[in-house]
């Protein structure tokens, strides 16, 4: 079947994904809200702001009007970030048929409501399938057909199953996982700790300390998840530990990035208006904070994180802090039960 896809939202995602997918031959709508930027994109071919270097090829058609590109096509992306999603949702909601699938890509918890961005499209479209893609996929290597191996995942299994056959090529390798809630939260909370190693890159701590962010970074995703309803396994899989290791190690990742300059002791607002695009870790490690008290989960990492970003504890105080817990058992800190009786 020929399927003809809106992508909403220009930023370095929404295009990189424009253009794997018209690659694919697909009809391929790329929306963005300002209709100068769109003009712009149309003369250049390249977005220089959010993807600089990549040519955007001809059969992307590039358009400002949101209802027109809508209701032209069978598949939906939404690619805003996530504190977004509501509002987006909210403005497609008019001109969607409940045919239309959608496809989030969004990685983030709505601050407010503390929910699941999956969760949030349903609230404001309950009558259209979501699914959602998450994984280890920065938008700079996609764009450039590097191997890149991602996970998709929706209360259907034959809608998840289109979805996977419509993005997979031999570049893009797309997995399904029935499991959305740990899909998701895997998705928003690896850039919880990834702002978090790049704090520790920042402040000159070396190889150990990352390793160390990473391992127990999943531990504590992994402990809250499972109280939120997620299969634990899902956290060792791409969404989890794959996006978690992606980002914490990448420079292409906007949330180590930020990490490092606050480690460095910039400003975060400076820092944030420096990067020019969504760090999404920022608003996703105060919901996190939230759903950890709401849960009664013990996460020294992102806890640690939240008094940095909110509180401006110092970023070096807080490594002390993490380092001086009182002593522990790794096992008794993990979700799976293991030797309980030990
Ligand atoms: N860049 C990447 O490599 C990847 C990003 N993601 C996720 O995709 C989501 C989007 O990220 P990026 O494209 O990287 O962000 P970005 O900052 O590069 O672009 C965001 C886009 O959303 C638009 N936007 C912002 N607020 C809007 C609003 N209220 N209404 C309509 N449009 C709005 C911006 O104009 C921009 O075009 C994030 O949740 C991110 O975590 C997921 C995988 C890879
Ligand atoms: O989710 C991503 C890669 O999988 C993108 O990470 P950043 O938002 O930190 O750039």
């Amino acid at each position: 079947m020929s399927h003809v896809i809106s992508i909403i939202g220009a930023g370095s995602w929404g295009t990189a994904l424009a253009i794997h997918l018209s690659k694919k031959g697909y009809q391929v709508y790329l929306w963005h809200r300002s209709e100068e930027f769109i003009k712009v994109l149309k003369y250049s071919r390249e977005n220089k702001k959010y993807l600089p270097g990549v040519l955007l090829p001809e059969n992307i058609l590039l358009t400002s009007d949101l209802e027109e590109c809508i209701t032209r096509s069978n598949i939906v992306i939404l690619a805003v970030p996530s504190q977004k999603i509501r509002e987006i949702s909210k403005r497609i909601s008019f001109c969607l048929k409940p045919s239309q699938i959608l496809v989030n890509v969004a990685k983030g918890i709505e601050n407010d409501t503390l929910l699941r961005m999956s969760e949030v499209i349903y609230q404001e479209i309950p009558y259209n399938e979501v699914i959602v893609l998450s994984g280890p996929s920065h938008a700079e290597e996609v764009a450039k057909n590097i191997p890149t191996t991602v996970v998709v995942t929706g209360k259907n299994k034959e809608t998840t199953e289109l979805i996977q056959d419509i993005f997979l090529s031999p570049t893009f390798r797309v997995y399904t996982n029935p499991d959305i809630i740990g899909v998701e939260l895997g998705g928003a909370l690896k850039n919880v700790i990834a702002l978090a190693a790049g704090v520790s890159d920042g402040l000159g701590y070396g190889d150990n300390s990352k390793a160390g962010l990473i391992t127990r970074g999943i531990v504590e995703i992994s402990r809250l998840g499972h109280a939120m309803g997620a299969c634990v396994s899902t956290f060792a899989g791409l969404s989890g530990l794959g996006d978690l290791i992606v980002t914490c190690t990448s420079m292409h990742s906007r949330n180590r990035r930020a990490g490092i300059e606050l480690g460095r002791g910039n400003k975060l607002e400076n820092i944030l208006k420096n990067i020019g695009m969504v760090v999404e870790g920022v608003a996703t490690t105060s919901a996190a904070y939230q759903l950890a008290q709401k849960y009664d989960i013990e996460m020294p990492i992102t806890s640690e994180l939240y008094q940095v970003l909110y509180h401006n504890k110092n970023a070096k105080e807080s490594v002390d802090t993490l380092m001086l817990r009182n002593k522990t058992n790794e096992m008794e800190q993990l979700t799976v039960p293991y030797y309980k009786n030990w």
